[in-house]
């Protein structure tokens, strides 16, 4: 599959949501970082805000839910509009069960890993998932620097998808940039959340086709499959 950006709006004008949103409607989701000051120390947005920004943008939303009880909350969210709902295995009660709600909701179901949790014991769960999050900063912020330690835990995760050869896509978030997202696509990544690296930019429409072309540069062939490519 081909490698997608996922800017995220957390680094946005929150006073111009729509506007923020259709700035940059080249890229293949809108990353909407949704945290509850419970399972982060850091407070955003909800389900009616959510709603909104699908109304204001034609880009799929990918969720991703910093809160305590997805199991709760994660099947609002599709209801909301969002294309992909991404769950903390952290926070969930049961996420095989989450994970099949929200794909007989209709949305791609995905599961997301603190820097400290491992992926190893959750190889069982893989084929129950759409995507995976690797989050390569402490989450509840945007702005931090990128955390070099997840490399191979990225690998490792590329690994296990290719041996239960799952169209399963891997994710990075935390400090995606001009400067490390060569690095995220080479250990395996294939979709990579940017929320300074794109909003704090002059032009974030560039900023999202420049990241993608230096994603594909450090894969191979634009469009071509980052595993096939290099042979991962
Ligand atoms: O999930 C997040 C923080 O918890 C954000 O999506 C992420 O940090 C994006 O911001 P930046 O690219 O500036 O690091």
């Amino acid at each position: 599959m081909a490698l997608q950006i996922s800017p995220s709006i957390l680094s946005a004008d929150f006073s111009r949501l729509a506007d923020e949103a259709k700035a940059v409607e080249g890229a293949d989701w809108l990353h909407v970082d949704v945290m509850d000051n419970h399972f982060v120390p850091n407070l955003t947005l909800g389900v009616p805000v959510v709603e909104a920004l699908g109304k204001a943008t034609d880009t799929p939303m990918d969720c991703h839910l910093m809160i305590e009880d997805p199991d709760r909350w994660a099947p609002q969210y599709v209801e909301a509009g969002a294309g992909s709902v991404t769950f903390h295995v952290e926070a969930a009660a049961a996420p095989v069960r989450l994970a099949r709600e929200i794909r007989a909701k209709g949305a791609r179901a995905s599961m997301a890993l603190k820097p400290a949790t491992p992926i190893e014991p959750y190889e069982d769960l893989l084929p129950e998932l759409d995507m995976l999050l690797v989050m390569t900063v402490e989450p509840g912020f945007g702005g931090q620097a990128f955390l070099d330690i997840m490399l191979p835990k990225i690998r490792r995760t590329r690994q296990l998808i290719d041996k239960h050869g799952l169209e399963l896509w891997l994710q990075v978030d935390g400090g995606v940039s001009a400067a490390t997202i060569e690095r995220c696509a080479e250990a395996g990544a294939d979709v990579f959340v940017a929320g300074s690296a794109v909003y704090g930019a002059q032009d974030p429409a560039k900023a999202v086709s420049e990241l993608r072309g230096l994603a594909e540069k450090a894969t191979g062939a634009p469009g071509t499959p980052g595993h096939a490519a290099t042979g991962r």
